[in-house]
């Protein structure tokens, strides 16, 4: 070879974008130069130096038979390794890059969850931009993104709307590498997003992958002609994103294309929609600090194989819309669940089953060994198993039995016996010698005698020696200098024939071989050569016929994990008595003794009960800090989405309305780690929720508004309030500290007030007395706060307290809002309350005005300008003793000091929309200034 070794590792690594190269050299893996430097520094590598025409370069290697688990720790660090491998020419070896390994393309990993690789492109033409900017994220959609799994061959082609819902696909499917098409790459904002959705590895791919002819031609490849039109996808987007994703998995050389044989597209029609963020909040698949312990998820698994898992995982995930669907599930859970002794049974066995979907792309990938195609077989052979342990049990009937019917059982059966007869018990990890069992091939067999044969006379050679020539201490034995040969102690060494012909000595003894062994020797190579040939070609061909079978393996390896899953939610539910939720009508959430599903694991819970529907959609939620409120409107939440999931729920009845939706709007704890404000968050998410929401959604908020200023928060608070009432008209959980909204109950038709119940002692109204908590939930609001309460029992100092208590009683003394939008309710007429909450500037408190537009629903805020209240419709909840407070017509009372009168004529002859905000807030303080002044 004209160049040296290093030269010619430079020149692959040229060839590719990877960004590490490691190269086969005879039996070793090398990396060369910056290369071995990184891996040397990740892995602990030794680093040695190489020199290679004049110049010395790191290296480090590894045995070709350990580079699996480098590369894979590798990989894990995000790093995308290309592996060249050596091969024979006629005039000696040459190199090439056989496969390119990335976080997405693994396919030897142990990890149990799912791996996808994600493709993501943006539809032509959309523009990109800080969704932060616009408080909308609509700009940057819609998106298509397909999902792979190599390991398992599953295939998911959805669309996203917009970045928010990018982000949520995204955040479920966690993939461990993302390949952004043009459009997305270019666009920082949008990655930064993505990067703070998932922690993943992002891999640059060509442009015309993801163009939409190319796209279409490598889908129909895929997936035959039919594929497209079969699964209803009409858009490019998810098409484009789907050749992109098979393009990169080609390319990368996995070499698992074949173990991809169905297209899903399950889009979010019957799915309940969860974004990113509540998701998050819910804790479902990881806890708020990052941990999967104390997560939803960890709580209810109790899935025997990874399959399975991966499958409660994706459940939880993504639950379901479709009763009919949601019924068979809780029928097979109750059937589980009551059949105790069948099911440990069914778990039992199932614990001896392997991942048949993983199998099946290794075998397609060609790179199962003889030890994964006998797990194959032992994983098909439970199938029988199962079918006995449920025939004559109850669960015979139940929908356990269907999960197995659409198998194809015959083709299992045959697939098992023809694995079970090909392969040797015991066989060695790799192919070769000792894989195949006899009886299977009369070619082989027949070598295997010769073998035996030939090594049964060598066994016997010894003794013949011995016996023959009058020796002792004879041996025979081989190595890979010697070859076979006869040793002989020192004492006969003289002794032996002349056909002996002596090739070493020892301290204490002779080695010799004879022409005879020789020539037996000879034989047992051509033997042992040929043995080895015939059984590798019969183990590639029984692998690649595994592989022509992967459907049939995903299939049986989904029905094992279904059943799984079904056996772990039933698990749960029988040990923590959990009980089948009913399916009732849109709008209905009615839950008896409810509890939290992780808490109560770890608490002395008292349970609640719950109940929305038509009249009652909305209740707000008071309570002390630390009482229970979050976990109450979590509660409720979980419980609907276990029903959803079809499983049983943590409550003595249950009786739920199937949501389309769950969003959620909690404390964003962990949001200022990543550099934005709480509240521009908190903001972000509740417009989300505003947007999103429909009449079939179930939405919590928990402290909407606490991360602004009071009344810009109670004032947000109360119109999004209205909002959700009104207009969106969504089943609603409303947890605040703001006891005026507890008002709204009175106006709003639909609104109700639920508090969480401390007990004070009953004593000192003003919150001194020691509060016990009860955790039990009650009808109306909370008659105050102890917020002061609880600084008092943090030890803030007594003169704190007490002041901070009177400021407390003149506050609540000075408020004064108004509800609008009462459909029906105290504030008069069916739909026709239109009194808004005014901010008084100059008062600083509430004050009310109608703006009489009438319809009742329009729920945006008052504008804060319009102090000429209109007739009717005032809906004033709490007569304000201030000295502004409007009485419907009127200016300013006359007992007003002049000064003050000055400052609201002024007020009254600012034109809002004319003045610039700055100059607003100036005079606004100005204003301020002059009415403290006054007072
Ligand atoms: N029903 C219950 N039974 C027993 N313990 C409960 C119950 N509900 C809540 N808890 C316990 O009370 C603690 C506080 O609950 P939670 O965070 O829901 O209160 P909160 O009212 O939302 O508080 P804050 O207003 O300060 O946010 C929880 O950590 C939980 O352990």
């Amino acid at each position: 070879m004209a160049t040296g070794i290093v030269e010619e590792f430079l020149a692959l690594k040229s060839e590719t974008d990877a960004d590490l190269l490691t190269m086969q050299c005879g039996d070793f893996y090398e990396f060369f130069a910056e290369d071995a430097e990184t891996v040397g520094e990740e892995l602990d590598l030794k680093v040695s130096q190489k020199s290679s025409h004049g110049s010395s370069y790191p290296m480090a290697g590894v045995p070709i038979d350990d580079l699996t688990p480098y590369v894979r720790a590798l990989v894990d660090r995000g790093y995308r390794v290309a592996v060249a491998d050596q091969y024979e020419t006629d005039d000696g070896h040459a190199r090439e890059i056989t496969r390119v390994v990335t976080p997405g393309t693994f396919l030897e990993t142990t990890d149990a969850e799912a791996q996808y690789l994600a493709t993501i492109v943006r539809a032509d033409g959309s523009v990109g931009g800080d969704p932060t900017e616009t408080g909308d994220d609509d700009p940057d959609g819609p998106f298509g993104l397909a999902f792979v799994d190599v390991t398992t061959g599953r295939f998911r082609v959805t669309t996203a709307a917009d970045a928010a819902e990018l982000r949520s696909e995204l955040y479920r499917h966690d993939p461990a590498e993302i390949v952004p098409g043009p459009g997305v790459r270019e666009d920082d904002a949008l990655l930064e997003g993505i990067r703070e959705a998932v922690e993943t590895t992002l891999s640059v791919h060509t442009s015309e992958a993801f163009a939409p002819g190319r796209a279409r031609r490598t889908v129909r490849d895929q997936f035959g002609d039919g594929a497209l039109e079969g699964v209803g996808l009409d858009s490019d987007l998810p098409i484009r994103a789907a050749g992109a994703a098979l393009a990169y998995v080609e390319e990368t050389g996995a070499g698992v294309l074949a173990s991809i044989t169905r297209l899903r597209t399950d889009g979010d029609a019957d799915r309940v929609a969860l974004d990113a963020t509540t998701q998050r909040n819910l804790e479902l698949t990881e806890t708020i600090r990052g941990t999967s312990d104390g997560s939803l998820l960890e709580t209810v698994d109790h899935t025997v194989t990874s399959a399975g898992g991966r499958l409660l995982r994706e459940w939880i995930t993504r639950p379901h819309r479709d009763a009919a669907e949601l019924r068979r599930r809780h029928d097979a859970v109750e059937a589980l669940a009551a059949a105790a002794l069948a099911r440990d049974e069914l778990r039992e066995v199932l614990e001896g089953a392997y991942d048949l979907e993983r199998l099946a792309a290794r075998a397609t990938s060609g790179s199962a060994g003889p030890r994964q195609l006998l797990s194959v077989r032992d994983t098909l052979a439970i199938l029988p198993q199962l079918t006995e342990a449920i025939a004559e049990t109850p669960l015979a009937d139940s929908p356990i039995a269907a999960v197995f019917a659409g198998l194809d059982r015959e083709a299992a059966r045959d697939l098992r016996t023809e694995l079970a007869d090909a392969l040797a018990d015991d066989p060695p990890s790799t192919a070769g010698q000792g894989v195949i069992a006899r009886g299977y091939d009369a070619d082989l067999d027949e070598l295997i005698d010769r073998h035996e044969e030939a090594l049964e006379w060598l066994d016997g050679l010894a003794d013949r020696e011995k016996r023959r020539h009058g020796l002792s201490h004879v041996t025979v034995d081989r190595n890979k200098t010697d070859g076979y040969y006869i040793q002989v102690g020192k004492s006969s060494a003289d002794g032996v024939p002349d056909a002996y012909r002596e090739i070493k000595t020892l301290k204490n003894s002779k080695r010799f071989v004879t022409e005879e062994l020789r020539e037996r020797e000879r034989e047992i190579l051509r033997i042992e050569e040929a043995r080895e040939e015939r059984e590798t070609e019969l183990f590639d061909d029984l692998r690649e016929r595994v592989a022509t079978r992967s459907g049939l393996l995903q299939s049986v390896g989904r029905a094992l994990a279904e059943l799984d899953g079904l056996c772990s939610l039933a698990e749960h539910a029988a040990a923590n008595d959990w009980t089948r939720p009913t399916v009732a009508d849109p709008g209905v959430l009615d839950v008896e003794a409810g509890r939290h599903p992780v808490v109560e694991r770890t608490t002395d819970f008292v349970p609640n009960d719950l109940r929305l529907d038509e009249d009652r959609g909305f209740l707000i939620v008071t309570g002390p800090n630390m009482s229970g409120k979050s976990t109450y409107m979590r509660q409720a939440a979980l419980i609907t989405l276990l029903a959803q999931i079809g499983s049983f729920v943590p409550a003595r009845s249950a009786r739920i309305g199937l949501v389309d939706g769950i969003y959620t709007r909690v404390g964003a704890l962990d949001e200022l780690a990543q550099g934005r404000s709480t509240f521009m968050v908190e903001m972000q998410e509740l417009s989300n929720i505003l947007h999103s929401a429909t009449e079939e959604s179930l939405v919590i908020l928990d402290e909407v508004g606490r991360g602004t200023a009071t009344y810009d928060g109670i004032s947000i608070a109360w119109a999004a309030t209205e909002y959700l009432h009104n207009r969106v008209r969504a089943r609603t959980l409303f947890a605040t500290h703001y006891h005026e909204l507890t008002t709204l109950a009175d106006h709003l038709p639909r609104v109700e007030n639920v508090h969480v119940a401390v007990d004070d002692g009953g004593t000192e109204a003003d919150g001194d007395g020691d509060v016990t908590f009860l955790w039990t939930v009650r009808e109306g609001p909370t008659d105050r706060s102890y917020g002061v309460h609880v600084a008092d029992i943090a030890g803030v100092p007594d003169p704190v307290v007490d002041r901070a208590g009177e400021v407390l009683d003149r506050l609540r003394e000075e408020k004064a809002i108004e509800a609008r939008g009462g459909e029906g309710g105290t504030s008069g007429g069916s739909g026709a309350g239109t009194t808004q909450a005014v901010f008084d500037l100059s008062a600083g408190s509430f004050a009310d005005s109608d703006v009489g537009d009438g319809d009742g629903t329009d729920a945006e805020a008052g504008d804060g300008s319009n102090p000429e209240a209109g007739d009717g419709n005032d809906a004033r909840v709490d007569d304000a003793d201030t000295a502004v407070a409007s009485d419907g017509r009127g200016g300013p009372t006359p007992a007003l000091d002049p000064e003050i009168e000055a400052v609201i004529e002024e007020l009254a002859d600012v034109d809002v929309n004319e003045t610039p905000p700055l100059e607003l807030a100036t005079r606004v303080q100005e204003w301020q200034r002059r009415v403290d002044d006054a007072e």
